[in-house]
């Protein structure tokens, strides 16, 4: 098995069996929040534009997602965690439109199976990609995508994951919390002049929330989406 980390959202990847895209803070922290909180699925738009043109042929679609980590205005969701644990989501379709994690995986589709995932699903996730390529054959090739092109926080989550694929277990989960903590990217969730961003939304980020499903990419629709799958 070969294993590599890329970071970055707009790599141009070679063909390989896996990729897995991670963005801790915050697109697939709140992908995996909104799917605990009853979303069926969520479809991922590399612009703005492209979310309302498809929002307005689905009415019951709710958008979500930013603009340099800000709200949108006529998006139904913004991109914090803190939010979507506070919205009813049951049943609900999710437009996602964001900078890194969304864009990093419509870059990240030449692969046979694509997951996403925050810090929140990064072991279930690791364990269940663990053991489905030791059930198969050949010597596969699996991408790490860390989604922020400089973000220690999806870094130390791909170091994590990776280690967990490989059965080595040597990066701990508390060593990825406070790396992501001390990223650059969680800064101004704790600058006091910056009161649209929320500490919480770290806090959230940083948990390990058990489920018994994972996040993979459908590329068969038109549009791809994100699909809860029970494991
Ligand atoms: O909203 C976010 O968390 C980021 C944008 S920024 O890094 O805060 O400007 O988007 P994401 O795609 O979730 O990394
Ligand atoms: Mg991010």
């Amino acid at each position: 098995m070969k294993i590599k980390i890329i970071q970055g959202n707009n790599n141009d990847l070679k063909a390989s069996d896996i990729n897995v895209v991670i963005d801790v803070i915050r697109a697939f922290t709140v992908a995996h929040y909104a799917f605990i909180h009853g979303t069926k699925e969520i479809f991922l738009v590399n612009s703005v534009e492209e979310g309302f043109n498809y929002k307005q042929k689905n009415p019951q679609f709710l958008l979500a997602g930013e603009v340099n980590g800000l709200p949108i205005e006529g998006f139904d969701l913004d991109n914090s965690p803190l939010s979507v644990i506070k919205s009813d989501l049951q049943g609900k379709t999710l437009i996602q439109k964001t900078t890194n994690g969304v864009k990093g995986t419509l870059n990240s589709l030449n692969a046979d199976a694509i997951f996403v995932t925050g810090f929140t699903n990064a072991r279930t996730t690791a364990r269940y990609i663990h053991q489905i390529s030791h059930m198969q054959k050949k010597n596969i090739q699996i991408n790490i995508i860390a989604s922020h092109p400089t973000g220690d926080d999806d870094l130390a989550c791909a170091e994590y994951i990776k280690s967990i694929i490989e059965n080595k277990n040597s990066v701990s989960a508390e060593d990825v919390k406070k790396r992501i903590e001390n990223s650059h990217v969680a800064a101004k969730f704790y600058d006091d002049t910056r009161p649209e961003f929320n500490r919480e939304d770290i806090s959230l980020c940083t948990r390990v929330v058990d489920s018994n499903f994972v996040m993979k990419v459908n590329t068969s629709s038109l549009i791809p989406k994100i699909e809860r799958i029970n494991i």
